[in-house]
């Protein structure tokens, strides 16, 4: 399955991330069949499709936290199943993940958190730790209010900025983000999407998103790859997919919450 529609978006294109006939599935079922995907250094990707359709299950199969039947994963320019342990848990400290419910330690504060990565990954004194996860939260745009406080004291919106500040934590080359604006609110969302464009700009970040926020695709994405049917129905631009011929996506791009698209 190659992709089937793909716009180039800047001049520079490195890969970063690539699947290859990639295959994912449970028991008798195949969610994903042989899927090829890449995302360019640098970009925003957003990933969408219905309910189901397997987009979280893809971006735990890329990033290892669920085993692939067949095909490839390379991530960095590497084949992550070719790698040793050690290589392995070095090529983790390069990418940073924001789980859809956050998934916070519960019985950690927020600074605790934050400093999780850091001190499972790297061999810091305890005060430049803290030093660099008071930083991380500032960046994301809490403030130090935030720091002595515990997940389920938290907003909805909290957590978020919260679980993407521990992803920044090792100051990740690709973020991973698993509907980073599910449960906002609109003012919320849009915060939280202008956020991720402020830190790809000053980070230099490439992100991956899965998202079903329209608003979100269209303030964010430089490129959107469509699951659906168990492969890839689409890659390219917004532009793309208002031009879809496929049936979902036409339902996805033409419905009602879509129409202010069009004129974006
Ligand atoms: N651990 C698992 N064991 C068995 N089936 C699973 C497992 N995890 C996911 N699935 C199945 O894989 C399919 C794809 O799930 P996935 O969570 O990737 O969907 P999604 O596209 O992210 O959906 P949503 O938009 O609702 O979050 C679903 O049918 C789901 O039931």
């Amino acid at each position: 399955m190659s992709e089937p529609t793909t716009t180039d978006v800047g001049a520079e294109k490195t890969p970063i991330l690539e699947t290859k006939n990639l295959v994912v599935g449970f028991g008798d079922r195949v969610v994903i069949d042989g899927l090829d995907l890449t995302v360019n250094r640098g970009e925003v990707l957003g990933v969408i499709g219905p309910s189901g359709s397997g987009k979280s299950v893809t971006l735990r199969a890329i990033i290892g936290l669920l085993p692939h039947r067949s095909g490839t994963v390379k991530v960095f320019g590497r084949d992550y199943q070719s790698l040793s342990r050690r290589e392995r848990l070095e090529t983790e400290q390069r990418w940073g993940v924001l789980f859809q419910q956050g998934a916070l330690f519960s019985s950690l504060t927020v600074l605790e958190n934050v400093e999780f990565p850091m001190r499972e990954h790297l061999a810091l004194p305890a005060r430049l730790r803290r030093e660099i996860a008071r930083l991380k939260i500032e960046l994301v745009g809490l403030g130090p209010e935030a720091h002595n406080l515990y997940p389920s004291e938290l907003s909805g919106g909290m957590i978020k900025r919260a679980a993407l500040a521990r992803a920044l934590a090792l100051d990740p080359e690709i973020l991973f983000l698993d509907e980073p604006t599910s449960g906002l609110d609109p003012i919320g969302a849009a915060r939280f999407d202008e956020l991720i464009l402020t830190l790809r700009q000053a980070l230099d970040l490439t992100v991956y998103m899965v998202t079903h926020d329209l608003d979100s695709l269209a303030a964010v994405c430089d490129r959107i790859a469509a699951l659906g049917r168990g492969k890839l129905l689409m890659v390219g631009t917004l532009s793309d997919m208002l031009g879809a011929d496929d049936p979902w996506l036409r339902d996805y791009f033409g419905g009602p919450r879509a129409r202010h698209l069009e004129k974006a």
